[in-house]
């Protein structure tokens, strides 16, 4: 659905984005996540047609969005900072969204309107950031688009309005198949919520998974002895950490969670549980793995 194809872009001398290659399958929620300057907002933007690709071809739907205006009707981003025409309320812009966007729904704009209780007559420029960005939400979903290419979306909503605005993303994405790219700082804001991430850094992709396969191949396992097994033990898993406090050791393992269950049994443990492991720590272990600390990259 949304494709960078080896995408890269200068600013003068310095290249924000350098070849970078990612794919957001219809109807999946991706999460792009990087430091400050990694060159997230700068792929959004050329994912979303605003701004050109130097290399490479930003698509959607295979075609180089760009060029096609009538692809872009489809395709909205919500920016870090939303704009509004000059002294205009909701219902002032919902008008001007109403006349550019072929599939606006009158009904979903008043239902959302009242899902934030929101004030549609009030002037937007007077109303704070986090309200602003519930407005950018409720014209965005009304215009029923494809796919939405967000940036930064929650910072500034409390965390009620958060959630609200996942669960209405989450709607879109599961009864209508609309596919969303969204870019984050935070890895724990896109827990549960993305199908899949991609790390941004320094205008390269340095990691992308798919979360689903991810959490099934990756494990936490918390075990003790009466009496501490040989080197056997560790060397008959794909082991990515491990711990030893005491008498406890505590791995993380790549691989079959029946094969692992079997060959830890195997040892007699008097103490044995799988624990639930959070995306932060399976970044941390799996790019540590390959040489980068994921806690000096993202929060
Ligand atoms: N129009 C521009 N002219 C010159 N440099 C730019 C321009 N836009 C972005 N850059 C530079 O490109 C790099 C990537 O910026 P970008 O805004 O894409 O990063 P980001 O990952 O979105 O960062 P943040 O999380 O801080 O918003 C930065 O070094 C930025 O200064």
């Amino acid at each position: 659905m949304i494709k960078a194809d080896h995408v890269s872009k200068r600013f003068g001398r310095f290249e924000a984005v350098k070849d970078v290659h990612v794919h957001v399958k219809k109807g999946s929620i991706y999460g792009l996540l990087g430091s400050n300057g990694a060159g997230k907002t700068t792929l959004l933007k050329m994912l979303s047609g605003i701004i050109q690709a130097d290399q490479g071809k930003p698509m959607i739907e295979g075609e180089v969005i760009f060029e096609r205006p009538d692809i872009k009707k489809r395709i909205l981003f919500i920016p870090d900072q939303p704009y509004f025409f000059h002294q205009t309320s909701l219902l002032q812009m919902a008008s001007f969204y109403e006349a550019v966007y072929d599939r606006w729904s009158t009904e979903r704009f008043h239902q959302l309107h009242g899902h934030f209780d929101f004030d549609p007559k009030a002037k937007l420029s007077r109303m704070s950031k986090g309200m602003q960005r519930q407005a950018a939400f409720i014209l965005t979903l009304s215009a029923m688009p494809d796919a939405l290419i967000l940036d930064e979306p929650f910072d500034g909503l409390d965390p009620v309005v958060r959630q609200q605005v996942k669960n209405l993303l989450i709607q879109d994405v599961s009864s209508r198949e609309m596919t969303v790219l969204v870019s984050s700082h935070n890895l724990r804001e896109m827990e549960d919520f993305c199908d899949a991430v991609g790390v941004m850094h320094k205008g390269r992709i340095l990691y992308e998974r798919d979360l689903e396969e991810l959490k099934i191949d990756v494990s936490k396992l918390q075990v003790a002895f009466k009496k501490m097994p040989d080197e056997t033990f560790l060397k008959g898993m794909e082991v990515i950490h491990f711990e030893k406090r005491g008498r406890v050791l505590t791995c993380i393992v790549r691989g079959n969670e029946g094969d692992i269950d079997r060959h830890v049994r195997a040892y007699e443990p008097a103490i044995y549980d799988v624990l639930p492991l959070t995306l932060e720590e399976i970044f941390t272990y799996e790019m540590g793995s390959v040489g980068y600390e994921i806690r000096n990259l993202i929060v």
